[in-house]
C-alpha cells in the first residue's frame, strides 16, 4: 500500500507541476462523468415513482435529468480522456527528457559503452512507457473509486445489507484471475510440445531436410510423431480450457446469485412498504454496476501497484545513472593548437573490466599532423579515438593538448573542439538539415552551413537522393522519408563531423567500411582536403583509422597498434624501410590486390 501511495502521489505531483490546469480540468471531468451512472439510476427511480403516483410532470423532469446525465457521461468521458491522455504524454516526455539528460550528461563519460549502463537505460525506457499507462490508470482509478463509493452510498441508503454486494462482486474477479493464471500455466507447459511439432513439420517440408527424409523413408514416422505431439497438446489445452470455464462460470454464478438476491431484497422491502417501485428499478440498474466497478477497480489497482515497483526502479536507476563524481571545471579555451597533442604513457581498461586494452601508449602528434591508425581487429584503434575525443579518461597516464592535461578540462568543452565520425555512427532520423546540423548546434538551422558540410564531405549524391530538399526526413519509417543505405548514412555522419569547421582534433574511424569504391575515393579526397584545411585553420590534428593499407600512405604519421601497444610509428617510407609489421601488412594487401 505504501508503494502504491508513493507511485500515485509521485505521478500526480509531477503532473501538477507540469500542467496543473490540465490535471484539474481532466480530473473534474472524469469525476463528473463517473458520477453520472449513479445519477442516471437515481433519476430512473424518481421517474418510476412519479409515474406510479401519476405525477407526469415530475416524471418528465426526471426523464430529462436521466437523459442529460447519460449524454453528460458520454461527453464528459470523451473530453476527460483528451485531457488526461495529453497529460500522460507530457509526463512521459518529461521522464524521457530526464533520461536523455542522464544518458548524455557529463556523467555518461566512461559509461557510454558499458553494457550494464546500456541495459539500465533500456530498462528505464520501458519503465517510462509503463509510467504513461500508469498515469492513465491513476486517473481512471480515482474515477472508479468515486463511482463505487457513490453507488454504495445510494444502495446502502435503502438497507446496509447492500454493502455486501461489492464483497460478492470480488469473487468473480478473484476466480477469473485464478482461471487466467491456470490457463497461462497450461500454455507454458504445452509450448515445448508445439515447438517440437513445428520442428517436425519444418523437417518434413523444408527443401534442406527433405532429401534426407525421402532417402531414409522417414516421412511416415515424422507424420505419426507430429500427430502424437499435437494430440497431447490438444488434451492438455482442452483440460485447461474446461477448468478455466468452470472457474469463470462459478465466479459469475456467485455474483449472479448475489444480484438476484439484491433485487429480491428490494422487492421484499417494497412489499413491506420500506421501499418503492422506483427503488426496485434503482437496485436493478445499480447493483449490476458493482461487478464492473470491482473488476475494473482491482485491475487498475494491481496495474498501478505493479508500476509502483517500476517507478522506484526508474528513480533509483536514474539517480544511479545520473550520479556524477567530481567533475573538472577548466574550460578548453584554445582556438589554435600551437604544439600538438601528446599521449603520455596512456593505459586504459574499460569500466568493469580489469583487462588493459591500451597499454603504455606514448605518442606525440604535432599540430597540423594527419595520423593514420592501423592494426589488427581489437588492437585498440577505436578505443584510442574515444580517449582522444574525451569519451573516456585514461586509466593511467595523461593526454595533453598543448600541454594542458585533458583530465583537468571540462569534458564538454573539449568535445566541443573535436569532430568525429565513429565506426558505429548514429543514424539520426531527422531531416537531412538537422541530421547533419546537430554536428554543431550553433549551425543547426543554417542551410548554408549544412550544404557546405555536405559538399566538404563530397556527399552530393545525398542531395540528389533527397531531391535537393534539406527538409526531407531520413529513414524508411516515415511517409515522405528517404530510406538510406548504410553507405549513405555514413556520408551523413561524415558531413555531420565536417560541420565543425575549426576542430582541434578530427577523427574518422573506418570511414570507408560501408562505402562503394567510388564513394570511398570521394571520401578520401574529402578527408585529405579537410585535413589540410583543419591544419591551416586551427593547427588541428586529424586521425584516420583504416584497414586499407593503400589509403594510409598519404598520412604524415602512421601508427601501428598491436594488442593495445604501439608496435611502430613513422611515415610510409620509414616504415617500409624498417621492414616490420607495417611493411608486412602493406605487402600482404598489395599482393592480394595484385593476385
Ligand atoms: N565497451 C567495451 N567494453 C569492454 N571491452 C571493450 C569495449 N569496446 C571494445 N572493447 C575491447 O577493447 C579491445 C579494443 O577494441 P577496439 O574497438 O578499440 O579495437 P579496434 O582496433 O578498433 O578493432 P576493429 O579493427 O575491429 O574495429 C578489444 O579487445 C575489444 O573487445
Amino acid at each position: 500500500m505504501k508503494e502504491f501511495l508513493f507511485c500515485v502521489t509521485y505521478l500526480l505531483r509531477l503532473a501538477w507541476s507540469l500542467d496543473r490546469r490540465r490535471l484539474l480540468i481532466g480530473g473534474a471531468l472524469i469525476l463528473l462523468g463517473a458520477l453520472a451512472t449513479p445519477v442516471v439510476a437515481v433519476s430512473l427511480k424518481h421517474l418510476v415513482d412519479a409515474a406510479v403516483e401519476a405525477r407526469i410532470g415530475d416524471a418528465g423532469t426526471w426523464a430529462v435529468v436521466a437523459t442529460a446525465a447519460l449524454i453528460g457521461e458520454l461527453m464528459l468521458g470523451h473530453f476527460a480522456h483528451l485531457h488526461y491522455f495529453e497529460l500522460a504524454e507530457i509526463v512521459e516526455e518529461r521522464l524521457n527528457r530526464d533520461l536523455l539528460r542522464v544518458v548524455n550528461g557529463t556523467s555518461a563519460l566512461d559509461r557510454c559503452d558499458d553494457p550494464e549502463f546500456a541495459d539500465s537505460i533500456d530498462l528505464l525506457r520501458q519503465e517510462i512507457v509503463q509510467m504513461r499507462l500508469t498515469m492513465h490508470a491513476t486517473v481512471q482509478l480515482a474515477a472508479v473509486i468515486a463511482q463505487a463509493l457513490a453507488t454504495a452510498v445510494v444502495l446502502a441508503s435503502l438497507t446496509p445489507w447492500y454493502l455486501l454486494l461489492p464483497a460478492i462482486a470480488v469473487v468473480p474477479v478473484v476466480l477469473g484471475k485464478r482461471a487466467e493464471r491456470q490457463l497461462q500455466a497450461a500454455r507454458e507447459r504445452t509450448a515445448p510440445l508445439l515447438r517440437a511439432a513445428r520442428h517436425v513439420r519444418v523437417l518434413a517440408s523444408s527443401p534442406a531436410s527433405q532429401k534426407e527424409v525421402q532417402l531414409c523413408g522417414n516421412a511416415e514416422f515424422l507424420v505419426a510423431r507430429q500427430d502424437d505431439l499435437l494430440a497431447e497438446y490438444q488434451r492438455t489445452t482442452d483440460r485447461a480450457q474446461v477448468r478455466h470455464a468452470v472457474l469463470r462460470g462459478t465466479g459469475q454464478l456467485v455474483f449472479g446469485l448475489g444480484y438476484a438476491a439484491s433485487v429480491l431484497l428490494a422487492y421484499l422491502l417494497a412489499r413491506r412498504g420500506e421501499a418503492t417501485a422506483g427503488d426496485i428499478v434503482l437496485v436493478i440498474a445499480l447493483a449490476t454496476q458493482t461487478s464492473t466497478q470491482m473488476a475494473k477497480g482491482l485491475e487498475l489497482l494491481s496495474g498501478v501497484h505493479r508500476s509502483a515497483a517500476g517507478l522506484r526502479r526508474y528513480l533509483d536507476l536514474r539517480d544511479q545513472a545520473g550520479h556524477q563524481g567530481e567533475q573538472p571545471r577548466r574550460e578548453m579555451t584554445l582556438d589554435r593548437l600551437a604544439s600538438g597533442i601528446d599521449f603520455d604513457h596512456v593505459g586504459f581498461a574499460y569500466p568493469g573490466s580489469a583487462r588493459e586494452v591500451l597499454n603504455d601508449i606514448t605518442l606525440r602528434i604535432p599540430a597540423g599532423t594527419s595520423v593514420a591508425l592501423v592494426g589488427e581487429n581489437g588492437a585498440g584503434k577505436s578505443t584510442l579515438i574515444k580517449l582522444l575525443n574525451g569519451l573516456y579518461r585514461p586509466t593511467t597516464g595523461r593526454i595533453l593538448v598543448d600541454g594542458e592535461d585533458l583530465a583537468r578540462v571540462r569534458p564538454e568543452s573539449w568535445r566541443a573542439r573535436t569532430a568525429v565520425l565513429f565506426q558505429d555512427f548514429a543514424r539520426i532520423e531527422l531531416s537531412l538539415q538537422h541530421s547533419v546540423g546537430v554536428g554543431d548546434l550553433s549551425e543547426v538551422d543554417s542551410a548554408t552551413a549544412v550544404l557546405a558540410a555536405v559538399r566538404r564531405a563530397k556527399a552530393e549524391p545525398l542531395l540528389d537522393r533527397v531531391g535537393h530538399d534539406l527538409g526531407t526526413v531520413l529513414g524508411g519509417g516515415y511517409a515522405d522519408g528517404a530510406d538510406l543505405s548504410g553507405g549513405q548514412w555514413q556520408s551523413v555522419g561524415f558531413a555531420r563531423g565536417l560541420l565543425r569547421t575549426r576542430p582541434l582534433a578530427l577523427s574518422l574511424d573506418e570511414p570507408g567500411h560501408s562505402l562503394d569504391s567510388d564513394a570511398e575515393q570521394r571520401m578520401l579526397s574529402a578527408y585529405q582536403e579537410t585535413a589540410a584545411r583543419v591544419a591551416s585553420a586551427t593547427g588541428g590534428v586529424t586521425v584516420y583509422v583504416t584497414h586499407r593499407m593503400s589509403t594510409v600512405r598519404m598520412a604524415d604519421l602512421i601508427v601501428v597498434l598491436h594488442e593495445g601497444t604501439i608496435a611502430e610509428s613513422g611515415n610510409h617510407d620509414e616504415l617500409i624501410a624498417a621492414g616490420g609489421r607495417y611493411a608486412d601488412l602493406f605487402s600482404l594487401q598489395a599482393r592480394a590486390y595484385a593476385d
